[in-house]
């Protein structure tokens, strides 16, 4: 392995034209996803049955629903914070402060949505709505996109991202110039992250459920599972609000489409497919499949939350006794590496633990069809380039301690296997 000599981030994603295919492919994609969910043969790989007109995409209705849940979130953003957490040190030395009240957002959206539901708020009429849906929140991501292009335009060259600053157009549009853009408080990439998307996630899998119970009688305990395996994952990811401050996405990733589009539009509307497979293909499941399953969820995050954990723990504080007995290598930087617990494991054991659950997500669907093992398949592909990239990061970073890491600990993501 050797230590990289150019100063210059090397161009990601294939560059100005692998960018310029993402652009159209994932939006393309994630409209083939919809569509093939709702139906009959509901093929991952072939066109769809039939291609939606513009009256099928647009609709003032969804349009009204899509800017009043991105107020509503913003509002919630904004609400007095149990906690306000420092970011990483950032070029210039300074630290940004965020507000720690993404689990309280999640709250008092059920408390509203609840409210909203007694009141005769028809939640199941939503899974019928998600196809305009998914096409303003792309239109969203696309306009906010540039906006956030021209932001960085006049952004100090401190605050701008390691990457996406290229000078191409359309890969600095895709990858995004500025790495925390704000105005005052409100910091758009940690909000995007976690809420619209993320929170809208768990209440289009509920109207799922809730459409489920009115047309069958009642909701099937496949559907429970999946709604209550991703509820947690969801809920987890916002009462671990802090651990997302040490992510890549945050301290290294600017914040451009690629992001935009993921967070608002590509989480709610692909990662709840299994939910809307489940709607149109019931599945039948016995408790000894169902109680299979729910092991492989608790497993998957046991290693998830057990990593994570372990390493956050560290980085805030290497004394912590729940990790201070573990072993570590020196780094030139001044930071360690954990090679014993988790880590010790293999160099990425919460992606292992992420990707057992996507499996337990996908199972509860049956096996005749592929489109619900859909993210357990993008999501490999994800992570495995997510690792090489991190890798590639942490080798600059690191250096020779990177490179003692590797030798102690060989295997990425899958101990033996990868
Ligand atoms: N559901 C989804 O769509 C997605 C989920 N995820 C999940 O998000 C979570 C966060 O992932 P991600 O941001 O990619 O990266 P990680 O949380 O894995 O963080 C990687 C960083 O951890 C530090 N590190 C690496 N090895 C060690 C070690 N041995 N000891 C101490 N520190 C170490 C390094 O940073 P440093 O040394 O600077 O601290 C490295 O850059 C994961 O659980 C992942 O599965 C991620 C992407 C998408
Ligand atoms: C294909 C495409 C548009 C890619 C963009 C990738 C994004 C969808 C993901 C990049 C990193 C993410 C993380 C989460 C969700 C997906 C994205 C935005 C995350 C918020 C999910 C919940 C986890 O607990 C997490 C907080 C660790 C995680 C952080 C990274």
């Amino acid at each position: 392995m050797a230590l990289p000599q150019d100063p210059r981030p090397p161009l990601e994603f294939g560059g100005p034209l692998g960018a310029a295919a993402l652009l159209l492919l994932l939006p393309a994609t994630m409209f083939h996803l919809l569509l093939a969910a709702r139906s009959g043969p509901a093929r991952l790989l072939g066109p769809p049955a039939s291609l939606p007109g513009l009256e099928a995409l647009w609709s003032p209705r969804a349009l009204l629903l899509w800017l009043a849940w991105l107020g509503l979130q913003a509002a919630l953003y904004l609400l007095p914070a149990r906690k306000v957490a420092e970011g990483q040190e950032l070029k210039d030395k300074s630290r940004l402060r965020y507000p720690i009240n993404g689990f309280q957002a999640l709250v008092l959206t059920a408390l509203l949505v609840g409210l909203g539901v007694s009141a005769g708020l028809p939640l199941g009429a939503l899974p019928e709505m998600l196809l305009p849906l998914a096409f303003v929140a792309t239109l969203t991501a696309f306009i906010f996109s540039l906006f956030l292009y021209m932001k960085a335009q006049v952004a100090p060259v401190s605050a701008l991202a390691p990457g996406g600053n290229s000078g191409n157009p359309i890969y600095d549009f895709f990858l995004g110039r500025e790495l925390n853009p704000r105005i005052c408080f409100f910091d758009f990439k940690y909000f995007c992250e976690l809420r619209p998307g993320l929170i809208g996630w768990v209440f289009i899998n509920l109207a799922l459920l809730v459409k489920e119970a009115e047309l069958r009688g009642s909701p099937s305990l496949a559907m429970w599972l999946v709604n209550g395996f991703q509820l947690l994952y969801v809920g987890d990811a916002l009462w671990h609000e802090e651990a997302v401050l040490t992510t890549m996405d945050i301290t290294h990733d600017g914040f451009g489409f690629m992001l935009a589009f993921g967070d608002i539009a590509w989480v709610p509307f692909t990662y709840s497919l299994q939910a809307q497979f489940l709607l149109r293909h019931p599945q039948p499941l016995g408790l000894p499949m169902a109680s299979a399953i729910c092991l492989i969820n608790a497993i998957g995050y046991y290693i998830f939350r057990g990593a994570n954990s372990q390493k956050n723990t560290f980085r805030k504080n290497p004394s912590d006794p729940r990790v201070a007995g573990l072993e570590t290598i020196s780094t030139a930087t001044g930071r360690k590496l954990l090679v014993s617990g988790w880590w010790g494991m293999v160099r990425h054991p919460n992606y292992l633990g992420d990707l057992i659950m996507a499996l337990a997500w996908s199972l509860p669907c049956g096996v005749s069809h592929l489109l619900p093992y859909f993210y357990l398949l993008y999501f490999t592909a994800l992570l495995v380039h997510r690792e090489a990239r991190d890798e590639r990061q942490c080798l600059q970073k690191y250096g020779l301690a990177w490179q003692e890491y590797c030798r102690r600990v060989p295997y990425r993501i899958m101990p033996y296997i990868y």
